[in-house]
C-alpha cells in the first residue's frame, strides 16, 4: 500500500472529485461520517466529548464530526482555536451546520482563559496534513495542557503538531494521541521512532479516493500489506523437488556466538530452503546437528577462513554471512573471500556489516542487489549518525544507490530501502526485542533468496513473516517470554497465511 505526501494527497483529492463528480464538501462529509462510525465504537456516549478545531479543512472534519456525534446524543463541545483570520471554505460550511446545542468556545492568543471539563474525551482537528510550520504558541500551550489530561485522545488524520511527511524538532509539542483515524493512508511520520511517544496506534479510514495517478512528485513510500505479498509469494508446484528450492549457505557462529548461526539455520530451514549448509566451527556444528539434523556442515576446523574458497566453489543459490562471525582479522578475510568468489547477491548481517563499515574497498565489492540487515547501531557504522528518521532515510537511500544494495533497517517499523523506494513493515511487536531475533531474520531472508525470490521481494517477505511469527505467538506467549528460537516454531503458521489465501 502506498504512503503519500500532502501534495500527492491533495492531487488524489482533486482527481477523485473530478472523476466521481463530487464536491470537496461531499468528500469532507464522507470523511467525517466514516470517522464518526469509528468514533462511535470507541467513545462511550456517557462521557462528554471536546472537539478541538483549527482553521483549515481538518477543522472542517471536526465541525462535521461534532454535528454527527451530537446527532448520536453525545454531549459535544467545540473548542475553536482561531489562529488565522479566515476558516477554509468547507470548514466554514460545516461550522454553519453546527446545531445550536453544540457549544462553541472561541479561543485565540488573546483569550486563553477557558475551562476544560474534568472528564472528557478529546478529538483533535486542529491541524491535519496542512501543518507546514511551528504551531502558534497559544495552540501549543493548549495541546500541552490537554496532553496532561486523562481521557481518550483521538486525532483526525494527523496528530496536531506532527508534520505528516517531514521531521519535527525533538521538543516540538504534539497532540499525544491514543488513536489516529487517518484518511486514505497512514502518513510517513507515523513510522518514525521520534513520534512514538505521540502516537499509540492508527487506523486507516477509506474515504473512496482513486488510487492511480501520475503524481507531480514521484511516489516512493509504501507499507507492506498481506495483499501486496500475495503477489510475491510463490506457492510450491506439485512436481517440485528439493532442488527447486535452492541450496543456501550460512557463514558465522564463531567462538562465543555459536547460537547465532544455529538460529539462522533453523529459520532458514523452516522458510522453505531446499538444502542448507552451514560454514562454522566444530562446536557450532555439533550443537547444530543435534538440534537440526537437516543441515549440512562444511568445515571441521576452528578457523572458518581456511577452506572457505574451496567451499564456495559449490554453486550456492544464496549466501547469508556475518551472524556471530566475530570482529577479528579472520572475519575480514572471510568477507573478502566471499566477495571475491561470489557474484550473486548475498545477505550481510551483524559482524559482516561491522567489517564492511570499516572498509570502503570491501563495500565497493559487494555484489549488486545484496541485502544488508543492520539494526540502528550497525547502521550508524555504515552511514554515520542522524538527527531524525527522515535524515536517516535520506542517508540510507544514498547508501543504497551508491552501492546498489537493499538495506533492511531493523526497528519497530522495519524499513526496506531499495534506491529511493521505502517499504515499511508493520508486523511484529516488542516480543522481537530479544537476542537472536535478527539472526532468525537473516536466515529467513537467505532462504527466500535461495528460492529465487528477487532480493527486494525476499527482504520484504522476510520482514513481514518474521513479524507475523511474533504476532501469532502472543496468543500463547507473553512479549517477555518469547524467545528468538520461538520464531521458527511459528513460521509454519505464518506461511499458512499465504497458503490459505492462495487456495
Ligand atoms: N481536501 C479534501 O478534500 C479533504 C481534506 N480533508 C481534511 O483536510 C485536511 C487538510 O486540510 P488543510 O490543507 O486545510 O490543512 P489543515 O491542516 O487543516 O490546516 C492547515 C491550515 O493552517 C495553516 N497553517 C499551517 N501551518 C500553520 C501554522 N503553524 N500556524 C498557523 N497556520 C498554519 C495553513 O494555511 P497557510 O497559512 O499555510 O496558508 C492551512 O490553512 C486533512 O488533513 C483532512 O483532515 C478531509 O476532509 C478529507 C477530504
Ligand atoms: N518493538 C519491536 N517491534 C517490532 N519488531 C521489533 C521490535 N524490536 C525489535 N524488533 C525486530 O527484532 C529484530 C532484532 O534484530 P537485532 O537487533 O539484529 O537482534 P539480534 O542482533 O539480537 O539478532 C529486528 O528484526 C527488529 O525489527
Ligand atoms: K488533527
Amino acid at each position: 500500500m502506498k504512503i503519500y505526501n500532502p501534495q500527492q494527497l491533495s492531487e488524489l483529492d482533486k482527481l477523485t472529485m473530478s472523476i466521481k463528480g463530487i464536491s470537496s464538501l461531499n468528500l469532507m462529509e464522507t470523511a467525517a461520517e466514516k470517522a464518526t462510525t469509528e468514533l462511535l465504537s470507541i467513545l462511550p456516549s456517557s462521557t462528554p466529548v471536546v472537539v478541538l478545531c483549527g482553521m483549515g479543512n481538518n477543522a472542517g472534519d471536526g465541525f462535521a464530526i461534532a454535528r454527527l456525534l451530537n446527532q448520536q446524543h453525545y454531549q459535544v463541545e467545540v473548542f475553536w482555536l482561531k489562529f488565522a483570520d479566515q476558516l477554509s471554505a468547507d470548514a466554514q460550511a460545516n461550522y454553519h451546520r453546527l446545531p445550536a446545542e453544540v457549544k462553541v468556545t472561541e479561543i485565540d492568543e488573546t483569550q486563553t482563559n477557558f475551562e476544560l471539563s474534568k472528564q472528557s474525551n478529546y478529538i483533535d482537528c486542529i491541524f491535519g496534513v496542512g501543518l507546514n510550520r511551528p504551531m502558534p504558541k497559544f495552540v501549543q500551550a493548549i495541546i500541552e495542557d490537554i496532553n496532561q489530561k486523562k481521557g481518550l485522545k483521538i486525532a483526525i488524520d494527523v496528530p496536531s503538531g506532527m508534520y505528516a511527511h517531514q521531521a519535527n524538532k525533538p521538543n516540538d509539542i504534539r497532540f499525544k494521541t491514543d488513536l489516529c483515524l487517518s484518511f486514505h493512508a497512514p502518513k510517513l511520520s507515523f513510522f518514525c521512532s521520534e513520534n512514538a511517544a505521540f502516537l499509540n496506534d492508527f487506523k486507516v479510514i477509506d474515504i473512496g479516493l482513486v488510487e492511480d495517478h501520475n503524481f507531480s512528485t514521484p511516489l516512493t513510500c509504501h507499507y507492506i500489506t498481506q495483499n501486496d505479498l500475495l503477489k510475491i509469494y510463490k506457492p510450491r508446484q506439485q512436481f517440485s523437488h528439493k532442488g527447486s528450492f535452492g541450496h543456501a549457505l550460512l557463514i558465522g557462529g564463531n567462538t562465543g556466538m555459536h547460537g547465532s548461526v544455529i538460529l539462522s539455520a533453523e529459520t532458514a530451514l523452516r522458510s522453505g530452503v531446499g538444502k542448507l549448509s552451514v560454514h562454522s566451527n566444530a562446536i557450532t556444528n555439533q550443537v547444530l546437528l543435534t538440534r537440526q539434523p537437516e543441515a549440512m556442515t562444511t568445515n571441521i576446523d576452528e578457523d572458518l577462513s581456511l577452506n572457505l574458497a574451496e567451499v564456495l566453489l559449490k554453486d550456492f543459490d544464496a549466501i547469508g554471512l556475518g551472524m556471530g562471525l566475530g570482529r577479528t582479522a579472520e572475519a575480514s578475510e572471510i568477507v573478502s573471500t566471499v566477495f571475491k568468489n561470489i557474484q550473486k547477491p548475498v545477505l550481510l548481517d551483524a559482524d559482516a556489516l561491522y567489517v564492511i563499515s570499516k572498509n570502503e574497498a570491501l563495500r565497493r565489492q559487494i555484489s549488486p542487489k545484496s541485502i544488508l540487515t543492520p539494526h540502528k547501531g550497525e547502521l550508524k557504522g555504515l552511514i554515520g549518525d542522524w538527527q531524525t528518521s527522515y535524515e536517516m532515510l535520506d542517508k540510507v537511500k544514498a547508501f543504497s544507490h551508491k552501492y546498489n544494495v537493499i538495506v533492511v533497517v531493523k526497528e519497530a517499523f522495519t524499513k526496506v530501502v531499495c534506491g529511493d523506494q521505502v517499504f515499511i513493515n508493520t508486523t511484529g511487536n516488542p516480543a522481537l526485542a530479544t537476542a537472536g531475533s535478527g539472526d532468525c531474520l537473516a536466515g529467513m531472508i537467505t532462504a527466500l533468496m535461495a528460492q529465487s525470490y528477487e532480493s527486494l521481494n525476499a527482504a520484504i517477505l522476510g520482514v513481514y513473516l518474521h513479524g507475523i511469527t511474533a504476532d501469532l505467538a502472543l496468543s500463547q506467549e507473553s512479549q517477555e517470554s518469547f524467545l528468538a528460537s520461538d520464531i521458527s516454531k511459528f513460521l509454519g503458521r505464518a506461511f499458512k497465511y499465504f497458503e490459505c489465501e492462495q487456495n
